[in-house]
């Protein structure tokens, strides 16, 4: 009989940042505000690579219970014994050290996308995981949407037929007034220090909808790799600002088309009527998901035979009704417990390996489209004192 006690996780927050806060008010969301009764999030302690006070601040800002502990390092988050998993959500630059400092102390990690600046650190990140025996996985939220699973049963269902093609856009109109892109060359988003550009931040979700829908759904033994052809402008400080890329999987047919850019928006106007950012499109009919492709909350079925008559579904995302709160964020959370509390050491709805196939796709990308990152970002040798671990900037 299943217990009626609830599986609590203990989190560890690495990093203070933007996505950081947002993902850990989720956690402290009423868990029973989405259905969800066989888990629940506790947030144990929070690092911050420059300050103490920082952590300390955002313990505060986001609310967490007063026991959170307040570290002004990650090594001494990851040496806490309180902490069942870290959730990593420094810059991709970061990721690889970061991730391999928890691993290597032992701790379950979720790590934010991308998951690392190329495929030999994802390699590597997996075989501590294997060899610490500890559940791993990347945080691309979207996969555990209501949305996107039955996105990939519809597909699985046959219900669009044969599927042949998929093309997503994930772009931001950033584009400012005097041509240059709206961010300072510093910021995360265009510095190669950070391995900045449209591809590792925004590109992920165009590649996530072409493999959840191209190559997930595929039996095991017939997933592919697929062939690259890429397009990548670049910007005046090195890193990709618009870049295109035309996924090949030979054996199936099948076509992928993943963009994404800095200088034009998949939403013109800001206001949701731009039409689908992703068309999924099959021999018998075509599934299209409106919204940014990483917060989708609507998609259509089109049959070939409809005459007009589309089945539109919208996947809202629960709220809290008092603070208006909640941002899907949670349900990643949740299948981090479920895999915890199951001894299930990867997700089945983002496996290992498909996170390393998809950064074999971006890495390829980038050699094509020449986009080099500096060495202490690239290397895939683990230094628990690298300053991406310490934070000596
Ligand atoms: N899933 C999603 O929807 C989203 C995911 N992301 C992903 O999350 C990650 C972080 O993005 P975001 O939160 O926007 O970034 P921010 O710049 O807001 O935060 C990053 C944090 O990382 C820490 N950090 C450590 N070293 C550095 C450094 N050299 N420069 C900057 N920050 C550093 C800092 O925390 P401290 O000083 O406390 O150590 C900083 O606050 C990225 O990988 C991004 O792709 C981002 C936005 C949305
Ligand atoms: O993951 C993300 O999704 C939302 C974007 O605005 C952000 O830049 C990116 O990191």
């Amino acid at each position: 009989m299943a217990s009626s006690t609830p599986y609590t996780v203990r989190w560890g927050i690495m990093a203070t940042g933007w996505i950081a806060e947002v993902f850990t008010k989720d956690l402290l969301a009423n868990p029973a505000l989405r259905n969800v009764q066989d888990v629940r999030h506790e947030v144990a302690a929070v690092a911050s690579s420059s300050a103490k006070d920082r952590a300390a601040d955002f313990i505060n800002k986001v609310k967490a219970p007063s026991s959170a502990k307040a570290y002004g390092s990650y090594h001494e988050l990851v040496a806490d014994p309180d902490v069942d998993i870290v959730y990593v959500a420094t810059p991709h630059s970061h990721h690889f050290q970061n991730a391999m400092l928890a691993l290597e102390a032992g701790k379950n990690v979720l790590c934010e996308k991308a998951l690392t600046v190329n495929a030999s650190q994802a390699r590597k990140l997996v075989e501590t995981a294997k060899d610490k025996g500890v559940f791993f996985m990347e945080a691309v939220w979207t996969r555990y949407f209501p949305l996107s699973i039955q996105v990939r049963d519809l597909i699985s269902s046959g219900a669009i037929g044969d599927v042949y093609r998929t093309i997503a856009d994930l772009s931001l109109a950033k584009q400012g007034a005097d041509g240059k892109i709206d961010y300072p060359d510093a910021n995360r988003m265009v510095n190669p220090e950070l391995a900045g550009g449209a591809l590792l931040d925004l590109g992920i979700y165009a590649l996530t909808w072409v493999f959840q829908t191209l190559y997930h759904v595929q039996p095991e033994a017939q997933k592919e790799a697929p062939k690259v052809t890429a397009a990548v402008n670049k910007y005046h400080t090195g890193a990709d600002e618009t870049t295109s890329i035309i996924l090949q999987f030979p054996n199936h047919k099948s076509h992928g088309i993943a963009l994404t850019s800095l200088r034009v928006g998949s939403d013109v106007d800001g206001t949701k009527s731009s039409g689908a950012a992703i068309r999924i499109q099959g021999s018998e009919g075509e599934i299209q998901v409106m919204g940014p492709a990483y917060c989708p909350l609507q998609y259509r079925v089109i049959k070939k035979d409809s005459n007009g008559d589309i089945k539109i579904v919208d996947c809202p995302i629960p709220k809290d009704p008092e603070s208006g709160w909640g941002q899907g964020m949670f349900w990643e959370a949740d299948e981090c417990a479920r895999c915890l509390r199951d001894g299930q050491k990867e997700s089945k709805s983002l496996p290992w390996t498909e996170s390393i196939v998809i950064m074999e796709v971006m890495e390829e990308t980038l050699r094509q489209g020449g986009v080099v990152y500096p060495d202490v970002i690239t290397t895939d040798v683990y230094d628990a004192q690298s300053p991406l671990n310490t934070g000596k900037r």
